[in-house]
């Protein structure tokens, strides 16, 4: 079997550079001797990918955290997003911060399970998202993902975590940390909300949510319930609310789950979403900051597949 093992020696600070050598005694186990592809900067494994799929490599390792496995996923993908070979399988690694799509395979609660994958003939479909917004420069943004969108409070708590070289070295607790400082410091925004083509108002919200998995930001059940392979997208959003109440009765509740109950948070499902708003509102993607709104997120169901056991 040909395999691109694609490692990202920043992902967790560096911290996976430091566990290469026990994850690549892992795949030589299972799969021979790997060849490593070690990333030089942000964006390189999107081209590794892509070179190793000209040179007729269909199954792809990518060892680091979300960010590393939603650049590998974009290189294997048409600009339409659908996969360039169809054969391709994806095998996330979890050497990251949060390995949010590695949880939500089960492969962070049994050992060995995300090595005994990247071996396996056996492979599952997941759905993807295409996001388009505005990047950080104001040109349009277009890209893949595959966990959840976020936008607001939950992405600016997200892009200052990632900008904490100390902070993110502590792993998922760090999302935790960096928390009531950013929720403190951040305003309500009034932001339009539209769903499968029909407008549902402008509101005023801290935070909005659309995703695959139901885990995100650390271990969080942020949207419970969603499933990855359903070919539907769910939602959350939170305003009207203090800050304070933020902090003390919707947040606490983020672990299990329970804030979906909070009378001031609510939820939708949908395959389609747009979103806007005339304050400069923050959207991450799988973790990463990729802009701003204007905000468009649709659902292609079941669009690549991921190694399993
Ligand atoms: N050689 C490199 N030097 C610096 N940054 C890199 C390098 N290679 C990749 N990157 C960037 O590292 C960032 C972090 O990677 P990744 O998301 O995999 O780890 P993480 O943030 O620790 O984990 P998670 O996203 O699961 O919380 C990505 O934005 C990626 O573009």
């Amino acid at each position: 079997m040909r395999v691109a093992v694609i490692v990202n020696p920043a992902a967790r600070k560096g911290g996976a550079l430091a566990r290469w050598p026990a994850i690549q005694a892992e795949l030589d186990k299972r799969l021979g001797p790997v060849e490593p592809m070690f990333t030089e900067a942000p964006g390189h494994a999107t081209h590794l990918a892509l070179n190793a799929l000209a040179r007729g490599v269909r199954r792809f390792v990518a060892v680091g955290g979300d960010g590393t496995v939603n650049e590998t996923l974009n290189g294997l993908l048409e600009p339409s997003g659908r996969l360039i070979y169809p054969d391709a399988v994806l095998c996330p690694v979890p050497a990251g911060t949060a390995n949010e799509l590695s949880r939500a395979l089960g492969h962070l609660a049994v050992a060995g399970s995300a090595f005994d994958a990247a071996a396996s003939p056996l492979t599952r479909p997941i759905d993807l998202m295409r996001v388009r917004c505005a990047g950080p420069d104001g040109r349009p943004v277009d890209r893949f993902g595959y966990l959840i969108v976020a936008l607001g409070l939950a992405a600016t708590i997200s892009h200052r975590t990632s900008q904490s070289r100390w902070l993110k070295k502590l792993g998922e607790v760090a999302y935790l940390l960096m928390t009531p400082g950013v929720t403190l410091g951040y305003r309500q925004r009034d932001i339009s909300v539209e769903i499968d083509g029909v407008p549902t108002g402008t509101r005023r919200l801290f935070t909005v949510m659309v995703g695959n998995t139901e885990n995100g930001g650390g271990g969080m059940k942020l949207l419970p319930g969603a499933r990855f392979d359903d070919g539907v997208l769910d939602l959350i959003e939170a305003g009207g609310v203090s800050r304070l109440e933020v902090l003390t009765t919707i947040l606490p509740k983020l672990y299990s789950g329970a804030h979906v109950h909070h009378p001031k948070v609510r939820t939708a499902r949908g395959t389609s979403f747009r979103f806007a708003s005339d304050v400069e509102t923050l959207v991450d993607l799988d973790g990463e900051m990729v802009g701003r709104l204007p905000l468009e997120v649709t659902v292609l169901p079941q669009a690549f597949r991921v190694g399993t056991v």
